[in-house]
């Protein structure tokens, strides 16, 4: 049998490692410490999910790092820990330089503004056997077993192939891509884009104001994605408008929920609190600034999250920003 590890008992950690068993593999959830790993055993996954056990028998849960012995079997690793955590945890959990790692993290490197597998590059890891896994995916509805489609990209796609079989079960959907930049970009881009409409679905703006921010952010991360060498199709697919479109429009994205909380006049660390969970968009927002200033490309809502975030300014008046920009033709980047 197959065997996978999975980096991190987090949302989507767990999610991602029922999802492993549930088609036919053997995994290796690696979690931070001997008591995490008595309560993710306790729980049968985790209890902020919501439903129950969800980790059956063949899913072993050790605190990291991987013994040589777990590592002899293994076809591959996913790391699904946010980014901030990224760099640490991959250190800790002591995967072989040899074997094949998929991010699931969508975010950037905060302090090198790095893709994270950058960071595994940069850390060892084969760029050959480095991806991203990515899509509409929230994980509280995965788990409970309903419909999802992710796109995971490697350098190869035989490669990209063996990681759609491994993760294909029931109901989750699985396409393969080999656009490994223009995936992650997407995946973390997004994030920025569903705090602006949160802001707007919490200053009570309707879906065409939604839409419009969708559509202008889109237009944005695909500006910044094709100036770093990211192919467009990417952006029109799974990882890009398709995760946008379920990050603005569900009321279980954390980061949209982050833009209803301080369009209702929270502070950014407040709302962080009251969510209590990972809100990556705050983190993405002033990197990807940092990225389209090097690229010599221009995010305006982008800009205006980070302006929020950083304290510049109100939600309402960065909404205003928005609508006072020049008028301009619609033009939406194709390559
Ligand atoms: N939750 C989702 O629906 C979902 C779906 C797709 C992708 N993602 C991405 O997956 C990554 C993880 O997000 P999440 O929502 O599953 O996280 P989460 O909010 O469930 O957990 C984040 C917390 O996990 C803890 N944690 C657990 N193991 C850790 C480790 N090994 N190292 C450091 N911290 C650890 C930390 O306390 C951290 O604050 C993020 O990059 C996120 O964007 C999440
Ligand atoms: O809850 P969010 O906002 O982190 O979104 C989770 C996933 O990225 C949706 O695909």
């Amino acid at each position: 049998m197959p065997a996978y590890a999975v980096v991190g008992a987090t949302s989507w950690g767990v999610t991602l490692a029922a999802l492993l068993e549930r088609a036919g593999n053997d995994v290796i959830l690696l979690v931070r410490s001997e008591l995490e790993a008595h309560a993710v055993r306790a729980a049968g996954g985790l209890e902020r999910l919501g439903t129950g056990p969800v980790l059956g028998p063949r899913v072993h849960i050790h605190p990291m790092p991987l013994t040589a012995n777990h590592a002899a079997g293994l076809s591959g690793a996913l790391v699904a820990v946010p980014s901030h955590a990224f760099r640490a945890a991959v250190q800790a959990a002591g995967l072989p330089r040899s074997l094949p790692v998929v991010s699931a993290a969508k975010g950037l490197d905060l302090e090198t503004s790095s893709r994270m597998t950058e960071v595994l590059h940069a850390l060892g890891y084969d760029p050959d056997r480095t991806g991203a896994l990515s899509g509409p995916n929230l994980a509280h509805e995965i788990i409970r077993g309903l419909p999802a489609a992710a796109v995971i990209a490697t350098p190869d796609l035989e490669l990209g192939r063996a990681w759609q079989t491994a993760l294909s079960a029931g109901a989750f959907r699985v396409y393969a891509s080999t656009d490994v930049l223009g995936v992650e970009l997407a995946g973390a881009l997004k994030n920025v884009i569903a705090i602006a409409a949160g802001a707007a679905w919490g200053l009570g703006f309707g879906a065409n104001a939604v839409a419009a921010i969708m559509t202008r952010g889109l237009a944005e991360m695909t500006r910044l994605g094709l100036a770093l060498g990211a192919e467009v199709a990417t952006f029109n697919g799974l990882a890009g408008v398709g995760d946008l479109a379920a990050t603005c429009f569900s009321p279980l994205s954390r980061n949209r929920r982050f833009g209803e909380l301080l369009a209702a006049g929270r502070t950014p660390a407040d709302a962080v609190d009251e969510i209590g969970e990972t809100v990556e968009g705050a983190h993405t927002a002033p990197v990807s600034l940092r990225l389209a200033a090097a690229a010599g490309v221009e995010l305006p809502i982008t800009a205006e999250v980070a302006a929020v975030i950083g304290g510049e300014r109100t939600v309402p008046e960065a909404m205003l920003r928005l609508l006072g920009r020049p008028l301009a033709r619609e033009e939406l980047p194709r390559r």
